[in-house]
């Protein structure tokens, strides 16, 4: 499959009254065309950085020190005006957590496809795209304000809204974390469906290790600031090699051993990112020998996994390659 996303060496900070604040540090990536790819960690690691800057959204106070997003060939960083406009339109969408904040609430719904699609025919394929996430009740939909939905209802609204353009790459954070429970496979179903017949790419960023090793293709573990292990879905959920990675999988419902205890995951993530040589995780890593804390393991690749840690031989007893 060919690239479709391309980050490179890229490390992120943002500016406060005082400091910079560290977001990402040296992030790689390769995303292929039509590739899903989910992404965790705990709060705080840079996984809404990593997403905000692939669409060049990351506000003022944002601030690239180093890298390279490439996107269908083209240099992101490198956009203004017209082509980051037609960019934003027209190869890239975002899915948030709250679809209250992604729709105008002074706008119906109608209103707001309307804004989307220039042409005359837009109330027609307003009606087909809500229908493709499952609102045939197009009638009371598009006259409505956002309030008079239901959160499952201006979720599908928010994602028929995305998708109509057929972008090359959706972004979907935490895309189900405000919904009820008993709708949020649903809603995960359709969207998936719905990227895969248009050959959209997609990054899901949950906690939901669940979901998203129900959903992904690929599985990205972000810490303090850098992918620690990526990994195929199907070897990750049966074998995380980095030991975050480990540690997180272990502490998730369903885990438990034959004690029927759950692992819980020691500690926390440092408060603010470090640029301190060694592995950030090193504090709260039960495998850590002093040689952790001399420098930065770089992600090697392991197997069909990529992970950075120094221990992977003596913890899994194989050698990266
Ligand atoms: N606007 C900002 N100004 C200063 N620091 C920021 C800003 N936004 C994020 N940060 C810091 O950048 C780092 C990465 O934050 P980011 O929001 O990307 O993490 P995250 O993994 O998405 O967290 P969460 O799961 O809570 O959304 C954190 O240390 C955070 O405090």
């Amino acid at each position: 499959m060919r690239d479709l996303l391309n980050v490179e060496s890229l490390t992120i900070s943002y500016r406060t009254r005082d400091h910079l604040v560290t977001a990402l540090l040296e992030v790689s990536l390769t995303l292929a065309q039509g590739e899903i790819l989910g992404i965790i960690g705990e709060s705080g690691c840079g996984k809404s950085t990593f997403s905000s800057v692939i669409g060049k959204l990351l506000g003022p106070a944002g601030v690239v020190e180093n890298g390279h997003i490439t996107f269908g060939g083209k240099d992101v960083l490198s956009f203004s005006g017209q082509e980051l406009r037609s960019y934003r339109a027209n190869d890239i969408a975002y899915v948030f957590q709250d679809p209250m904040n992604t729709l105008d609430p002074t706008k119906t719904i109608g209103a707001q496809f309307r804004r989307l699609i220039s042409a005359s025919a837009w109330r027609q394929k307003a009606i087909e795209a809500l229908a493709h996430v499952g609102l045939t009740d197009w009638r009371r939909v598009l006259p409505s304000y956002p309030h008079q939905l239901s959160g499952g209802m201006a979720q599908r609204a928010v994602i028929a809204m995305a998708l109509i353009r057929k972008p090359r790459l959706l972004i979907a954070d935490e895309p189900t974390a405000a919904l009820d429970a008993s709708i949020r496979c649903s809603v995960m179903d359709l969207l998936t469906a719905w990227c895969a017949e248009i050959g959209s790419a997609m990054i899901i960023i949950s906690h939901d290790i669940p979901v998203i090793s129900n959903y992904c293709d690929r599985i990205g573990v972000m810490y303090a600031g850098r992918f620690v292990e990526i990994a195929p879905a199907e070897d990750f959920i049966v074998g995380p090699r980095h030991p975050y990675a480990m540690a997180l999988l272990a502490s998730e419902p369903g885990q438990e051993g034959e004690d029927a205890v759950l692992q819980s995951l020691e500690g926390s993530p440092p408060p603010s990112i470090s640029r301190a040589p060694g592995c950030a995780f090193a504090d709260r890593c039960i495998y850590r020998t002093a040689p952790c804390s001399a420098g930065f393991p770089p992600l090697v690749a392991c197997g069909s996994s990529k992970v950075a840690c120094i221990r992977l031989g003596d913890i899994h007893g194989e050698a990266a390659s």
